[in-house]
């Protein structure tokens, strides 16, 4: 006889599940101990370069489609787990970042250590490019910056690019994917992140939409960007993207 009760109580849909675990993560950022974050930030930054340094270095961009993350594997520990191969074709590297959002781990440094060309201009790459969230219409579209001047605070108080701005451009993603001259890396902010690299954000859905299939670009990589707390046990669905590294202040 089936007990319907049991059922119910052992089959908790997965959204209830991740609303709960999304409120508790929030919460849990929230209360983090604010004169410790810029030291554990600037940790995840050191993470986040030798990241990008990696991806260049190894020419991830000719990589064989067999070594993305499925997300079976245990990545956060040790931030790689792909074996990179290939020759040296790239032209032009595209770094998606986004700005903070409340106490979301905080980039700043970095892009503009970015925007001033102190790091990677001897890697190869004819042009580095930023670019950055914003939503229109209930999507998320990316567009270019080039400095703090192209900013001014949109949707949920982040910080967007301004769109009359020269320098800001519309990213046609399917487009840039699609030429491998360029290679795509996207710093992606999480709510939470499962220790398999699987994303979970504030529940729109944006990301995963904005980048479903995005696996199948080789010269597309996802890199998942959070505190060490924030990597959890936290359910997910098939339509939930899937880092191929983290950057954490974990050692
Ligand atoms: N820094 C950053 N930028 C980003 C994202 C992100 O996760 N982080 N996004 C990723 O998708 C998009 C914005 N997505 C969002 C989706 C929903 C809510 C939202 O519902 N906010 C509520 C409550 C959130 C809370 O409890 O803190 C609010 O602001 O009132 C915010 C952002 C694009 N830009
Ligand atoms: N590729 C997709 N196409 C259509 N709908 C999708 C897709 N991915 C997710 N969704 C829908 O979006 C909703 C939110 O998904 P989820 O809870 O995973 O969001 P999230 O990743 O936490 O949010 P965000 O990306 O905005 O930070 C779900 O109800 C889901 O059905």
């Amino acid at each position: 006889m089936i007990n319907h009760n049991n059922a119910k109580i052992n089959d908790i849909p997965s959204d209830d599940l991740k609303k709960k675990i999304r409120k508790k993560l929030i919460a849990l950022r929230d209360g983090m101990d604010i004169s410790k974050k810029s030291e554990k930030e600037l940790n995840i930054i050191n993470k986040a370069e030798n990241i990008i340094k990696n991806i260049l270095d190894k020419n991830s961009y000719n990589k064989n489609i067999d070594n993305k993350n499925t997300g079976n594997d245990t990545i956060y520990q040790n931030n790689v787990i792909n074996d990179f191969s290939g020759k040296k074709y790239i032209r032009n590297l595209y770094i998606f970042a986004y700005r903070a959002k409340g106490n979301e781990v905080d980039l700043i440094q970095l892009i503009k250590k970015l925007w001033n060309k102190e790091i990677f201009s001897e890697s190869g790459y004819t042009d580095i490019q930023l670019a950055f969230p914003k939503i229109e219409n209930k999507k998320m579209e990316f567009y270019t910056a080039a400095s703090e001047d192209d900013f001014a605070p949109g949707h949920f108080g982040i910080l967007e690019p301004v769109i009359q701005n020269d320098n800001v451009h519309k990213i046609d993603f399917k487009a840039l994917a699609a030429d491998k001259n360029n290679t795509v890396i996207v710093l992606v902010p999480g709510v939470g992140f499962s220790k398999n690299g699987h994303r979970m954000g504030y529940g729109a859905g944006y990301y995963d939409k904005y980048f479903e299939g995005a696996c199948d670009f080789n010269n597309v990589v996802l890199v998942g960007i959070a505190f060490d707390f924030q990597i959890y046990d936290i359910p997910y669905d098939s339509y939930d993207i899937i880092m191929e590294y983290m950057a954490t202040n974990q050692v």
